[in-house]
């Protein structure tokens, strides 16, 4: 098998006060189909800039990122931007739901934006809200749900458009350790049973536990490389 993402050897510096910061320095790793990846470490230690570069929102200084065999790093914009909107799914710290609008409001909405068809929409917003645990919660606002319920939210939303893949940064640092472990028991719930590939970075160890692959970053470099074999929570 192929991975979906690869990147080799990537460094992104930054200029910082006249110095060069080295956020990524000589990053190489591979997302599998149909895996649980985790990038684990730090503040500071180079998560977000990978994700980043992984979604296409940011582009490495050196080195090469390949999305499904292709090279990303030096397509136009516009290609980019269509690998985002067409390929990735993302999920953040915060959910970043529209209040005015229910779940199924918000997850409907994100289809209309993709470009399916109204037929298809009803039909996917409540299959991926029932994917998520949340179908007796379709006609709740985010504000008249708990934090890890919107969360959910914004898990359906970011795969009712059946994405290659979803890239979660930090999704849990804004809940409590107990809905933190759900979301990502869920994740791993939606790898095994519907095979889809998650790339999640987190600073909770809790994720050794839950990941099939776990990189650590250490200011820049993925110190450590770690296959797990999931166990069940
Ligand atoms: N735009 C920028 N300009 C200058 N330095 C940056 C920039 N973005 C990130 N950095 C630096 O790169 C390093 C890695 O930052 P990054 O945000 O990727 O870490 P992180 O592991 O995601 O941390 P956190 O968990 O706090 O988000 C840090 O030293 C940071 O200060």
């Amino acid at each position: 098998m192929k991975p979906v993402i690869k990147t080799v050897s990537i460094k992104r510096v930054f200029k910082s006060g006249g110095e060069n910061v080295y956020a990524l320095n000589d990053v190489s790793i591979s997302v599998m189909p149909g895996t649980f990846v985790a990038l684990r470490g730090r503040s500071g230690s180079g998560k977000t800039t990978l994700m980043n570069i992984l979604g296409a929102l940011d582009r490495p200084t050196e080195g090469q990122v390949f999305f499904e065999g292709t090279e990303i790093g030096e397509l136009p914009e516009s290609q980019r931007d269509e690998l985002r909107r067409r390929k990735l799914g993302f999920v953040f710290q915060a959910s970043a739901l529209i209040p005015l609008m229910s779940a199924y409001e918000n997850v409907e909405f994100s289809l209309r934006i993709a470009g399916v068809p109204a037929a298809q929409r009803r039909k996917r917003a409540e299959e991926v809200l029932a994917l998520v645990g949340l179908s007796k919660r379709m006609k709740h606002r985010p504000m008249e749900m708990s934090g890890g319920e919107q969360q959910r939210v914004a898990i359906a939303r970011a795969m009712a458009h059946n994405p290659s893949v979803i890239l979660a940064d930090e999704p849990t640092a804004q809940l409590d350790s107990r809905m933190g472990l759900q979301i990502m028991k869920l994740f791993r719930d939606l790898v095994d049973k519907e095979g889809i590939t998650i790339v999640m970075a987190t600073h909770d160890p809790i994720i050794m536990e839950v990941a099939d692959h776990v990189y650590t970053l250490e200011d820049g470099k993925v110190v450590d490389e770690q296959e797990q074999r999931s166990k069940a929570l």
